[in-house]
């Protein structure tokens, strides 16, 4: 990858899109979109340009800080992805190399690991150093942790902060959908609806969080954590309020998949 080349990094997340426009080794532009329709992508394989994309997928924010002269030709497009049916439209499109698990040199990895935890922890690590453990406050919330070998040690994973509102709403007759974007923390023993849902989960995550930070911790005392994912500001400030001195010591780094993947485009 030379200096001066422009490519799209594109990671397919289970609730939407995660793009990334890198020049040569530096992230100039990141952005989300919503899941890509059929049409639009079969679209934007007709591109010959920069220009001519369509703007679901460059938005007007994006293209109004010229990125690139006119007529840059169309960048190629890294993509990862965990949702298999949106792997199947991108794969052929003459601009798209996929990612793939083979393509991390990450120890110890089993077959069906998800190629953004991969990308994740092996970006972490190369950033910050290794032991590393990744918490991934996405729709699903995920740990992910490799030994001071580059190795995977292992992880878990649980249903994300979202997820547990509406999974909570669309198995019961009686609880409602419920805004989550407090940023304070809700009475612990509540005695309203809203109220004891927000408690009862936000309180186990957040006791979950802690335990798994220092199970890390015992194990490598001196090692880092980093925290990614649409939920990280937001757990963040709630870890803030009730385990000020783990909050601290987390990084908190949002772009650790388009890092992951410079590192393996570095070699293209
Ligand atoms: N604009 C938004 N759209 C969707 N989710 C959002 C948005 N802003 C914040 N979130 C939060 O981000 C979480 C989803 O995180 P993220 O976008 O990192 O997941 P994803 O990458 O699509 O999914 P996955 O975890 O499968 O990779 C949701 O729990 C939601 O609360
Ligand atoms: C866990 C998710 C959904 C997180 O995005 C993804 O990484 C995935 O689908 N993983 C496959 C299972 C695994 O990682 O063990
Ligand atoms: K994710």
């Amino acid at each position: 990858m030379k200096p001066q080349n422009l490519w799209l990094a594109l990671e397919i997340g289970n609730s939407r899109l995660h793009w990334g426009l890198f020049t040569g080794e530096t992230l100039t532009h990141t952005w989300d979109t919503e899941h890509i329709s059929e049409s639009i992508i079969q679209k934007l394989a007709q591109c010959q340009t920069l220009d001519d994309v369509p703007p679901e997928i460059l938005p007007g924010h994006v293209r109004n800080r010229q990125i690139a002269p006119e007529k840059t030709p169309h960048p190629p497009i890294f993509l990862a992805s965990v949702v298999p049916d949106q792997t199947a439209i991108w794969q052929n499109h003459p601009h798209v190399r996929v990612i793939t698990l083979e393509q991390i040199p990450l120890l110890n990895m089993y077959p069906t690991l998800g190629i953004d935890r991969a990308l994740a922890l092996w970006g972490a690590g190369k950033k910050f150093g290794f032991p590393i453990l990744v918490i991934d406050a996405g729709t699903a919330l995920t740990f992910t942790g490799a030994d001071a070998n580059e190795s995977l040690l292992g992880g878990a994973i649980l249903p994300g902060l979202a997820l547990q509102f509406t999974t909570l709403r669309q198995k019961t007759a009686q609880l409602p959908d419920l805004e989550i974007e407090i940023i304070y923390l809700p009475p612990r023993f509540a005695l309203n609806t809203p109220e004891a849902i927000q408690s009862g989960i936000i309180y186990t995550l957040l006791a979950g969080i802690q335990d798994f930070c220092v199970s890390w911790w015992r194990l490598f005392p001196d090692a880092k954590i980093v925290i990614k994912g649409g939920d990280r500001l937001l757990l963040l400030k709630y870890l803030q309020f009730k385990f000020p001195d783990i909050a601290a010591r987390l990084i908190v780094e949002a772009n650790l998949i388009f890092w992951g993947m410079l590192e393996i485009v570095r070699f293209f």
